[in-house]
Formats: structure tokens, C-alpha cells, sequence
């Protein structure tokens, strides 16, 4: 994984979630915002059509340099099945969406640009996923960034101090 990551509400680490930035410089991780948590919040009852009770309580936002890409792999360390909502910004990206059995086929590759939001819950929820290609310079102009890309995933940790 190529990617540089920041983490709030909760920090992430393979394998488990902490409320320090261990591995960073040891301090506690900057809370999770109302703001995002309700737009999270907004995008699943788009996806699913009905009022949802989602209550995210954690985001690792990624940068990706327009050479980054992300193996396919599962987000797991949650102790929840709760829908995980992916929110792009800057240059657009393939976005490989696979099965749940392995990182192999079948998988689906979506284009994400800025602004996209992705959300993947129910049977799909673990499904193995990853970032095998940026598409440098298809940034819009104003979106904040002008180079590479920046994706944060919204979560529900399932956890508690
Ligand atoms: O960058 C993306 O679209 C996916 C990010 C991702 O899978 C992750 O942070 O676990
Ligand atoms: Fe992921």
C-alpha cells in the first residue's frame, strides 16, 4: 500500500483500531466530526432508499500520489457490519470491487472521480477491494486539490473506550 493516511475518531492500524497514533507520534487521534458522520449518514439512505440509524465513529482518509494504488484487500478490523461510505476527491481512480471469497475474479472496476460517493454494505460489506490505477491530471479545476487523490472512508468501529 502506497497511500499516506490520517485517521479520525479512531486510528487505524492492521489488524486493530487504537485511540493513539502508535506507529505516528503517539497521540490520541482527533475526534470524528458530527458533519461527516451525517453526510456518511445520507449517502447510505441514498444507497439503500430508507432511513438509516448509521452512526460512523471513525474515517481513515488516504492521499494518493498519482502513482499510489491500493492492493485488494478486506476492511475488516471493525467489529461491525455496518455499510463503509467512500467519499473521492482530486483525480480519478479504478476502483476494483471484488467478492468476498478472495482477491481474485470476480470483481467489478468502477471508475471513481471527485466528488463520487461509494457506499458497501450488506453481503458486499467485506467484499476485497483496492485501487489499482490513478488517473493523473483528471482533477476538476476547484475541487481543492491539484494533484492525486484523496478518498476517505467513513466507518462504524463497533468499539468502545
Ligand atoms: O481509495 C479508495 O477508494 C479505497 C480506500 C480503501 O479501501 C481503504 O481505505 O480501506
Ligand atoms: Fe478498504
Amino acid at each position: 500500500m502506497s497511500v499516506e493516511t490520517v485517521c479520525l475518531g479512531w486510528h487505524w492500524l492492521p489488524y486493530r483500531y487504537t485511540r493513539t497514533a502508535d506507529d505516528v507520534n503517539g497521540r490520541r487521534v482527533l475526534p470524528f466530526p458530527d458533519w461527516l458522520g451525517d453526510l456518511a449518514r445520507g449517502a447510505v439512505e441514498e444507497a439503500c432508499g430508507a432511513a438509516t440509524a448509521y452512526r460512523p465513529d471513525a474515517a481513515l482518509a488516504n492521499y494518493y500520489r498519482p502513482d499510489a494504488r491500493m492492493g485488494m484487500h478486506q476492511d475488516k478490523e471493525e467489529r461491525a457490519a455496518d455499510p463503509v461510505v467512500s467519499f473521492s476527491v482530486g483525480d480519478s481512480c479504478v476502483f476494483r470491487f471484488g467478492n468476498v471469497e478472495g482477491r481474485g475474479q470476480p470483481y467489478t472496476d468502477v471508475r471513481l472521480g471527485s466528488g463520487d460517493a461509494f457506499v458497501f454494505g450488506g453481503p458486499a460489506r467485506f467484499a476485497y477491494h483496492g485501487v489499482p490505477k490513478l488517473f493523473p491530471n483528471t482533477a476538476p479545476a476547484g475541487c481543492g486539490l491539484d494533484r492525486g487523490r484523496i478518498n476517505i472512508t467513513v466507518r462504524v468501529t463497533g468499539l468502545r473506550d
